[in-house]
């Protein structure tokens, strides 16, 4: 008998909505079916405006922004289950991450907020659906991220052990899983500041295999400019975002060198992404036997190159261990909703710096309320 969820995300690069369905029957984690909806380009851009940290907003365009991201999650779900021709009666929960518009751990009165209103989801599918996953454990003194080395933990170590899993979306975070202990954390910027970078020089979304990067010079001064970020020697737990690791951040370093070709800066950005995190894999995964890779990041060749030429040991992807890249995060959000219902914490309090595990997010019932499936 199948035991099935539905993972939501969207993350930080702010590309769209992925949608993953999991089978989670006998113990295993099979995806059966994946769904991505992008977004156009003037939802990201209103996003943008709403997550910029520098620009007052207004509350009106944060709520209506809560209600369309709500509708746009529900209607990937429906597509999904199209797709399967599943019927909303057979999948037991919706994990929804939401759209982080800011994440800020360490102010005086932490939070983490996250939108698209999960009672929309769970009213249009009429599938019971959990949210707000961080905020439980920023309540018990964690960062409220990264949740998904409680995953790559419960998944990943079955087949191996003493290893790590470096997600690189928007921001890159890292798993360190050995005998004795599990860490994860946020290693800095992943993508984000490369996606600024060739957004505003070429008008581009991306730079698509990391070609524009290869084509630079990495500048020695420039580079060191970008590591002697404080965030880079503070000590895990710790998490960050793209209100940190912002446009104001590159532009603000890059002041000093007016004469840099547009290039020359890509190439740099690219080594400071594979230099913090395999600076972090030494640091604290010293002798781990393989890397595995996923999130977007790892269609980046260039990148991933990099960060190849800087270990000792093998990097392979998470497709070589039964999950493909592009869903691993998605996954991590159907396992987390889960958690949830089957009582069990979602959150690895030691990765996250929370007082104790924590069973997360709110449940929004669906149209059989919580006692049966849907
Ligand atoms: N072919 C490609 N070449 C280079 N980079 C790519 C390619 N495909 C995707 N990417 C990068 O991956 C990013 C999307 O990654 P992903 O979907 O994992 O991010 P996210 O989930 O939004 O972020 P986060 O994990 O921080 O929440 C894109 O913004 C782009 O920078
Ligand atoms: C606040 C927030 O949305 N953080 C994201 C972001 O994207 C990557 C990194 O920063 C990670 O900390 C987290 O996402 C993953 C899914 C996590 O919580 O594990």
């Amino acid at each position: 008998m199948s035991e099935l969820y539905i993972g939501l995300m969207s993350g930080t690069s702010l590309d769209g909505i992925d949608a993953g369905l999991v089978d989670f029957s006998d113990d295993q984690c099979r995806v059966v079916d994946f769904h991505y909806l992008p977004f156009s380009e003037s939802l990201k851009q209103q996003i943008r405006h709403l997550s910029q940290p520098e620009q007052p907003i207004l509350l009106a365009d944060y709520g209506s922004m809560d209600t369309r991201l709500g509708r746009l999650f529900a209607e990937t779900v429906i597509a999904l289950l199209k797709k399967t021709a599943l019927s909303a009666e057979s999948i037991n929960a919706i994990g929804s991450h939401g759209l982080t518009v800011f994440h800020a751990p360490q102010s005086r009165f932490p939070f983490s907020l996250q939108i698209g209103d999960p009672n929309i989801i769970a009213e249009t599918t009429g599938i019971t659906t959990v949210a707000d996953l961080r905020r439980r454990d920023i309540a018990a003194q964690g960062q409220g991220a990264p949740l998904v080395p409680a995953f790559h933990q419960s998944f990943f170590s079955r087949h191996k052990e003493n290893f790590c899993v470096v997600n690189i979306g928007g921001i890159a975070n890292i798993t360190v899983i050995n005998k004795d202990c599990v860490l994860g954390f946020d290693t800095g910027p992943g993508n984000t500041l490369m996606d600024y970078w060739i957004r505003k020089n070429l008008n581009q979304s991306h730079d698509r295999n990391g070609d524009w990067a290869r084509s630079g010079t990495v500048n020695p001064l420039l580079l060191a400019q970008f590591k002697n970020d404080p965030y880079f020697q503070l000590a895990p737990a710790k998490s960050t975002g793209k209100e940190y690791f912002s446009s104001f951040w590159l532009e603000h370093k890059i002041n000093q060198f007016p004469e840099l070709p547009s290039e020359d800066i890509q190439a740099t950005l690219c080594q400071l992404t594979a230099d913090t995190i395999t600076d972090d894999i030494s640091q604290y995964a010293a002798d781990a036997q393989e890397t595995l890779i996923c999130g977007g990041g790892c269609h980046n060749h260039h990148l991933v190159q990099l960060i190849a030429e800087n270990l000792q040991h093998s990097v392979s992807s998470t497709g070589d261990y039964g999950i493909n890249p592009d869903h691993v995060e998605a996954v991590a959000f159907a396992w987390l909703a889960r958690q949830t219902l089957l009582n069990q914490p979602g959150n690895l309090y030691k990765a996250t710096g929370a007082n104790a595990p924590a069973i997360l997010g709110g449940i929004y019932p669906g149209k059989k309320g919580l006692s049966g499936k849907g």
